[in-house]
């Protein structure tokens, strides 16, 4: 076996024990901790934030997670037709659930800021994104390939925000229920069971479809980060 055969030997021997998202958040670690570590999760994090751009980022949040309803129902749709195993239903299920209570969450965190969300015109980055989930809702978009979007939008937030609640981190007091809502520990599971989830999807997945969500997620790690720069923008 010459050096390269061995390499790829190796490199498939580590897809098969980290799993196929595992390995391209390694393949893809800066833009991954691009999307992850943006200076304004920083700056919540060291405590520097500035609150205007806190409060733009609140009111365009809840204009994405409106959007992002439709897209994670197409999602379970396509897990309804398409899978074997009702334990993709019942993950997909359990986001839907949390993304009901997280719509009164930001109208009751609004009115805390002072942000008036019937006033919110969504920025450009925003409506790229909003029309990204539109274009995944398609029914010629695998349900693998948007099983991988919905796991990589989510597990984001999930990272940013948990980062921001490590010990000895300058977290604002009044930001922390924030930071908690994707933060938390039981969305961290509940991240991991969907990553999971995709992971077994990918493994069965043709070389087509696999190639296909590995560009998705990139996509997504894209758009977060236009995402977190909106907030910035104009301080
Ligand atoms: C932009 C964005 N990405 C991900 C999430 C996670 O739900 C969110 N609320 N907003």
């Amino acid at each position: 076996m010459d050096k390269q055969q061995q390499e790829s030997r190796s490199s498939s021997n580590k897809k098969v024990d980290l799993g196929v998202i595992a390995t391209w958040v390694k393949k893809h670690a800066s833009l991954y901790e691009a999307a992850t570590r943006h200076p304004f999760i920083e700056s919540i994090r060291n405590g520097t934030v500035d609150l205007s751009s806190f409060r733009r980022w609140l009111g365009q949040d809840y204009i994405f997670v409106r959007a992002f309803v439709p897209f994670v129902a197409s999602v379970l749709v396509k897990a309804c037709n398409e899978t074997d195993d009702s334990s993709d239903m019942e993950v997909i299920l359990g986001g839907m659930a949390a993304l009901n209570d997280e719509l009164a969450w930001f109208k009751k965190e609004a009115s805390k800021w002072g942000v008036t969300l019937s006033a919110i015109v969504p920025l450009a980055a925003n409506v790229r994104y909003c029309s990204f989930l539109k274009s995944l809702m398609s029914l010629e978009v695998e349900y693998t390939v948007a099983l991988t979007a919905f796991w990589a939008i989510e597990a984001v937030y999930q990272d940013s925000f948990a980062y921001c609640l490590e010990e000895d981190t300058e977290t604002p007091e009044e930001l922390k229920e924030t930071c908690y809502r994707w933060g938390n520990d039981d969305f961290g599971e509940w991240c991991c069971t969907l990553e999971e989830r995709a992971n077994r999807r990918l493994q069965m997945a043709s070389e087509d479809v696999r190639k296909k969500a590995e560009a998705v997620f990139l996509r997504v790690l894209e758009l977060e980060i236009e995402f977190w720069d909106m907030s910035r923008v104009g301080i």
